[in-house]
């Protein structure tokens, strides 16, 4: 008796997955390996530069790196060191906004009178930068969605994330927002409030935005601005005028069970926020 063609379709599936999972296997190990990636460890290793964009101009652009990398991911909450002028020479940290299918994308505010970021902004697609990694302690997801892991500390049950991002502080909130977004089970809810100096200055703005738009009410994000007037979208403020109940609320969060911080930014920030939200909330500072 002759199968029906849906019967022989259905019947060649697995093969054709097996397939499919072998060719997609084939080609995450070979595509690094023909733009020359390394793999990332825990040694200075060098990286292909693959693509660079500029995606703010002005006094302190933000400069997007896009590298080639022979390692499948990178925890998320992790972030990566990275170092120029060889051995010795200054490293700092940097916060992957994406990391997968072989490429390490990073978004970099230059300070014009800062020791590394003037050298980043100098490559070129070609060029090679040296890097190693995953560093850093914390860890969104690793026991599933809502937990976090900080050194010995564990988090269970996480209801909604609160986060508090000045300047380039946002990317590891981009990386967790990302995270959950992945993940179909993780219906964790986020709130990030991020905090600039000028319009000009908000990294991410219009990617957030989109977010914001196409996850309803599950990933809330604010803009705020301490200089200038403001315009529709981003508001006037800043966080040293903001105190701790004033904070809660910015964030959606009622100071119940279920509710974290996450606090990524300069110095003075994290510590006023960390102050103003000690009797509150549960804080991981990043
Ligand atoms: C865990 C971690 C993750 C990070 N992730 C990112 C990231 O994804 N993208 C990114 O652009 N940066 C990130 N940073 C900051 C980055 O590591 C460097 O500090 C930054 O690039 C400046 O280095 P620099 O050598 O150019 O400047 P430096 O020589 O260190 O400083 C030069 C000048 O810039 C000022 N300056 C430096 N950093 C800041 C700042 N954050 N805010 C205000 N003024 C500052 C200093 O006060 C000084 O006047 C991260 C930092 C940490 C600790």
């Amino acid at each position: 008796m002759m199968s029906s063609p849906m019967s022989q379709i259905s019947s060649n599936l697995p093969i054709a997955f097996a397939l499919m999972a072998v060719l997609v296997s084939v080609l995450f190990i070979l595509l690094p390996k023909l733009f020359g990636a390394s793999k990332l460890t825990k040694s200075y290793a060098k990286f292909k530069v693959l693509n660079r964009a500029i995606v703010h101009e002005g006094k302190r652009p933000i400069i997007a790196l896009t590298l080639g990398v022979a390692t499948k991911s990178l925890p998320t909450g992790s972030h990566v060191k990275v170092r120029v002028g060889g051995d010795g020479g200054p490293e700092r940290s940097y916060t992957p906004t994406r990391f997968d299918g072989g490429l390490c994308e990073l978004m970099i505010r230059v300070y014009p009178d800062g020791e590394v970021s003037p050298r980043l902004e100098k490559l070129g697609v070609g060029d090679e930068l040296e890097m190693k990694g995953p560093t850093g302690i914390h860890r969104y997801g690793e026991d599933g969605p809502g937990t976090f892991k900080n050194g010995r500390k564990v988090i269970h049950g996480v209801r909604r994330i609160g986060m508090l991002a000045g300047g380039t502080g946002v990317t590891p909130m981009m990386q967790v927002i990302n995270h959950i977004r992945e993940d179909p089970r993780d219906d964790t809810e986020t709130c990030l409030v991020s905090f600039n100096t000028g319009e000009g200055e908000i990294m991410m703005e219009e990617e957030l935005r989109e977010i914001d738009r196409e996850e309803g009410g599950k990933v809330e994000v604010k803009f705020m601005v301490s200089q200038g007037e403001g315009r529709e979208g981003v508001s006037k403020g800043s966080l040293r005028k903001m105190g701790g109940e004033q904070l809660m609320e910015s964030m959606g969060l009622k100071g119940k069970g279920g509710e974290v911080v996450m606090i990524c930014g300069p110095k003075g920030f994290v510590a006023k926020a960390k102050e103003d939200l000690k009797d509150k909330v549960d804080v991981l500072v990043w």
